[in-house]
């Protein structure tokens, strides 16, 4: 895990929370995109060298659409940057943690991703990033 790459937030109203976190942050999101296969829209927003990644679900069945109904608005994810995704699953694979997914999917910002059940890392629901280069596009 090379460093945090962003904390996933759940919100209900992904325009309300966007005036929100742009007061808060003080600077707008820098790009809005729906991830269908997760059933989610997202916005990003900068902090210095870090991110933060807004969530509304677009779908009943949609993973946040639960965690909301559960637990209401608030952080849902951490997610980590690391080099070599496939290699990182086999390793936590190894160390015992519970991978949600059996191979990396696409995900926002260009990323590929894969989570770790939030029940095997401490109540955490972990998400590996890795950045997918222009020529892998
Ligand atoms: C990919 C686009 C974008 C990106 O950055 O690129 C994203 O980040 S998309 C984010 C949304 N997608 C996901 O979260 C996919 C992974 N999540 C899942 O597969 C599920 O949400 C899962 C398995 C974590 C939970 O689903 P389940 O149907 O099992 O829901 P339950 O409510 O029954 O949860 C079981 C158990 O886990 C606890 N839980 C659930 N979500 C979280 C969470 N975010 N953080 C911590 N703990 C969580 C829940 O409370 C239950 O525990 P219990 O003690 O039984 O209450
Ligand atoms: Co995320």
């Amino acid at each position: 895990m090379r460093k945090i790459e962003h904390i996933g937030i759940a919100v209900k109203d992904i325009e309300a929370s966007n005036a929100l976190f742009e007061a808060l942050l003080g600077s707008p999101a820098y790009k809005m995109e729906e991830v269908a296969s997760e059933g989610v829209r997202t916005s990003f927003f900068k902090s210095g060298p870090n991110k933060i990644e807004l969530l509304e679900a677009t779908s009943a069945d949609s993973p946040i659409a639960k965690y909301l109904d559960k637990k209401g608005e608030g952080i849902h994810h951490i997610a980590f940057d690391v080099a070599d995704i496939e290699a990182e699953m086999a390793r936590l694979r190894e160390a015992g943690f519970t991978l949600l997914n059996e191979v990396p999917k696409r995900g926002a910002d260009n990323k590929l991703v894969a989570f770790v059940h939030p029940k095997t890392a401490g109540g955490v629901l972990v998400e590996l990033c890795q950045e997918i280069l222009e020529e892998e596009n």
